[in-house]
């Protein structure tokens, strides 16, 4: 059978970065998935790949770090963002999303980006990719979900101060994250019935009231509504949610803010979880870290993550190519 998969578009991210090198050394030890990088080609120079420039996506191929030059001046200083780059990285994003949605890239990966660097330069008002991709799709109804091969999280509030949380946290947002999810789940991992642990917002899930009444007065009653048609249970204690014989009995985590669903990915396997959003109309992976300013420039950047957000991305394209209508 012909693969009719559009190759990947990578947004470059903060040239100042890890970005550059781990896309770099992606496509020396990525080898298998055709992608293009949309950025300024002087900015992965150095890294020991071959770089070609190219008009258009279909001349992307594999035996070379293809470049869609984009507009983003001067050279890069690693670890040091420059103000006039910050506008070229913020469209860059744009130019993958227009790429994705009209078929001429079968999916976005983006390499990180700096919020502070963004903002400072450019007045980016988003605090992440999840969010800017967000507004650009119309306000989707989006979740960030965190995925390696021993587990995927999502935090139902994203990118907000914690004491903004319980705020945010609301019957509407929960219910929307767990149907993102759980759509997500069957439509890109293939899982056709899928089991969602949610967890609780305080500590041991509040302790039947004692600790908190999120839990009883509303999490449990809206996860016992949704567990016949979304496979939800829960609350659970966060703390132990996400231990070896725990995760075994779900194929995501709903935590209640970024860092209870973060942080026990990030440790179990920092080197292999990858970042995609679930609810764009279009596939969106990332690596699941930063900018790393403090090793920029080094050489120590680890590809790993990258490698596997590309893959992931291209798994996805397949998985959607091959669904039927
Ligand atoms: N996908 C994204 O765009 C994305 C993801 C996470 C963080 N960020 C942004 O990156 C910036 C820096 O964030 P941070 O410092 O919290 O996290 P970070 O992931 O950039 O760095 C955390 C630590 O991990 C190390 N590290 C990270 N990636 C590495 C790699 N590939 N190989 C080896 N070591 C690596 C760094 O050196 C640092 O010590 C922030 O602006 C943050 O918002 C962006
Ligand atoms: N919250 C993400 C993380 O810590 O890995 C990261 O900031 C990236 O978020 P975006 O994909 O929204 O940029």
């Amino acid at each position: 059978m012909i693969d009719r998969r559009a190759p990947v578009a990578v947004t470059c991210g903060e040239p100042a970065g890890i970005g550059p090198e781990v896309v770099a050394k992606a496509r020396a030890v990525g080898g298998e998935v055709p992608f293009f990088v949309i950025g300024n080609p002087a900015h992965f120079d150095g890294h020991g790949v071959i770089i070609r420039e190219i008009d258009t996506p279909e001349e992307a191929a594999t035996d070379a770090l293809c470049v869609l030059p984009h507009d983003i001046p001067g050279p890069a200083t690693p670890g040091h963002p420059d103000p006039a780059q910050a506008a070229g990285v913020i469209s860059a994003i744009a130019r993958g999303v227009e790429l994705a949605s009209s078929g001429a890239a079968s999916a976005i990966c983006t390499a990180p980006i700096n919020k502070k660097a963004l903002k400072d330069g450019a007045g980016f008002p988003y605090p992440g990719h999840t969010e800017y991709l967000a507004a650009l799709c119309g306000d989707a109804d989006v979740v960030m979900m965190l995925a390696c091969p021993d587990l995927r999280v999502v935090p139902a509030t994203i990118h907000i101060a914690l004491e903004d949380v319980p705020r945010a946290l609301t019957p509407e947002t929960l219910e929307t994250c767990l149907r993102v999810t759980n759509a997500g789940l069957r439509r890109d991992f293939g899982i056709a019935a899928p089991r969602i642990a949610v967890t609780g917002l305080n500590p041991h899930a509040g302790e039947g009231g004692t600790m908190g009444r999120q839990e009883t007065d509303w999490i449990g009653p809206l996860v016992d509504r949704l567990a016949p048609e979304l496979g939800c249970f829960g609350p659970l204690p966060a703390d132990t949610a996400f231990h070896a014989v725990a995760r075994e009995g779900y194929d995501a985590a709903v935590a209640m803010y970024h860092d209870q669903a973060l942080i026990p990915i990030k440790t179990i396997d920092f080197a292999g979880g990858v970042n995609v959003t679930l609810g764009l109309p279009f596939i969106r992976t990332s690596p699941d870290h930063g900018t790393a300013f403090d090793i920029a420039g080094t050489g120590q950047a680890d590809p790993t993550s990258m490698v596997a957000a590309l893959r992931l991305a291209w798994e996805m394209a397949g998985r959607r190519a091959t669904a039927p209508a």
